[in-house]
C-alpha cells in the first residue's frame, strides 16, 4: 500500500457505503463489557480526597474523569466549534496542511493507521506549538479566531496537566522536587510540549463493522480528552474487556500514557483505548497530549525503586520514546524494558 494512504483520509462526504479497505472483522472489533454498571472513576478535583482517588483510579484503571477541573465551558465549547469548522473545510482545502510523511503536525489519519490492517474511519489535525502555519494554508484569510482559541486551549490543559501531575506524584509521597525535569510554571514556554491533537469521526453507514481509532496507548505522560457529548471512547479493562467512558457534561477524560507508566516504575496503568463511530452523529474530540521537555531523560523515579522494586525502563526521552513508538508501536515499552536482574546503580 502507498505510505499516502496511511495519511490521506477518505473524502468522508461522498461516501454512502462503507468501503472493504475500511471493514474491520471481529477480531479487532472484540465486544464491548457486559456489565453496564461498570464505570471509568469520576473525580472532583474540588474532593479533599481528590489526590487518593486519582492514585486507586490510575493504579486500577489508568484513566479517569475529572470535574471542577477549572476550564471554562465557554472554552471548551469554542474549541469544539472551531474543531467541527475545520473538518468542515472541503476536503481539497484540508489537504493543504497535510503532515508530511514521517511528519507530526497537520491533516491526516493518525500515525497508528500503518500499523492496522484497515484504515480508519476518522481524520486527524495535531497542532504542535502554534497553529498558524497551517491555519493560514486552511483559511488564507480567517484563521485568526482559530488560532486565539486553540492557543488559550493548550495554555489551560498545560496547566491542568500540571495540576494532575502534583496530585498524582503528591499521592504517592513524591513533591515536586523529587522529579528534576518537572517545573510546573502555569505558562507552557516550550512550544515542542504543547501538543494538541483534533479528532473527527463522520456519522458511518455500518458501525459495526468500522474503527475509529484503532486500540492504542498514547506515548505521552498524561492526555486530557475533551469528548463533548458524544459517546465513542472505549477503554480496555482486564477481565471486562471494552468499557465505554459516558461523556459527563463539561468533564475531561484522563489518560495515563507510557511515559507516566515508566516513570512511576509500573505502579500506574498506560491506559489501552479505542474510539467507536456511530451511524447519526459526527464526533469530534479534543486531546491534549503532557509530555516532559523533548530532552529530558525520564526513568523510574527514585523514590518508586527499592529491594523488591528495582528499574523496570530504561531512561528515554520523549523524541526517543516517540521515535520508538512510530517505529515498533505496541512493542515500544517492551524494547525499553530492562532485564529483571539489572540491579540498582
Ligand atoms: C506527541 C504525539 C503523540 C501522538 C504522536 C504525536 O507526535 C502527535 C500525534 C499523537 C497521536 C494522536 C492520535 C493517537 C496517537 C497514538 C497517534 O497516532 O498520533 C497519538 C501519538 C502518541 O501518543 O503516540
Ligand atoms: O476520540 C477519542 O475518544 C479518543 C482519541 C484518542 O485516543 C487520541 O486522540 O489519542
Ligand atoms: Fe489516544
Amino acid at each position: 500500500m502507498n505510505i499516502l494512504n496511511h495519511i490521506i483520509p477518505l473524502d468522508f462526504e461522498n461516501v454512502i457505503k462503507l468501503p472493504d479497505s475500511h471493514k474491520w472483522n471481529d477480531d479487532h472489533r472484540s465486544p464491548v463489557c457486559r456489565f453496564p454498571h461498570v464505570q471509568v472513576p469520576l473525580i472532583d478535583l474540588a474532593s479533599p480526597h481528590a489526590a487518593s482517588l486519582i492514585r486507586q483510579a490510575s493504579e486500577e484503571w489508568g484513566v479517569f474523569q475529572v470535574k471542577s477541573h477549572g476550564i471554562p465551558m465557554s472554552l471548551l465549547n469554542q474549541v469544539e466549534n472551531q474543531t467541527r469548522r475545520l473538518f468542515a473545510l472541503p476536503e481539497k482545502r484540508k489537504l493543504l496542511a497535510i503532515r508530511s510523511p514521517g511528519g507530526s503536525r497537520g491533516y491526516g489519519m493518525a500515525r497508528i493507521s500503518s500499523f492496522f490492517p484497515k484504515l480508519l474511519w476518522s481524520e486527524g489535525f495535531t497542532i504542535i506549538g502554534s497553529p498558524v502555519e497551517h491555519a493560514v494554508q486552511l483559511w488564507p484569510h480567517d484563521h485568526s479566531s482559530f488560532c486565539e482559541i486553540m492557543e488559550e486551549c493548550q495554555e489551560e490543559m498545560n496547566g491542568l496537566s500540571e495540576k494532575l501531575m502534583s496530585l498524582m506524584f503528591c499521592s504517592v509521597g513524591l513533591t515536586n522536587q523529587d522529579v528534576k525535569w518537572f517545573k510546573p510554571t502555569n505558562v507552557c514556554k516550550n512550544p515542542q510540549q504543547r501538543v494538541l491533537h483534533l479528532n473527527s469521526y463522520p456519522a458511518c453507514p455500518d458501525p459495526d463493522q468500522a474503527m475509529g481509532l484503532a486500540p492504542h496507548t498514547d506515548s505521552s505522560l498524561l492526555t486530557l480528552l475533551y469528548q463533548g457529548n458524544i459517546a465513542g471512547l472505549q477503554v480496555h479493562r482486564e477481565n471486562m474487556g471494552w468499557v465505554p467512558v459516558q461523556p459527563v457534561d463539561g468533564s475531561l477524560v484522563v489518560t495515563v500514557g507510557d511515559l507516566m507508566h515508566i516513570i512511576s516504575n509500573g505502579r500506574f496503568k498506560n491506559c489501552l483505548h479505542r474510539a467507536v463511530v456511530n451511524r447519526t452523529n459526527h464526533r469530534v474530540s479534543i486531546a491534549y497530549f503532557y509530555g516532559p521537555p523533548r530532552d529530558a531523560k525520564v526513568s523510574p523515579l527514585m523514590k518508586m525503586i527499592d529491594t523488591d522494586h528495582h528499574p523496570l525502563y530504561r531512561p528515554v526521552t520523549w523524541n526517543e520514546y516517540l521515535h520508538i513508538k512510530g517505529t515498533y508501536f505496541n512493542k515500544a515499552l517492551e524494547l525499553i524494558r530492562l532485564n529483571v536482574d539489572t540491579k540498582l546503580g
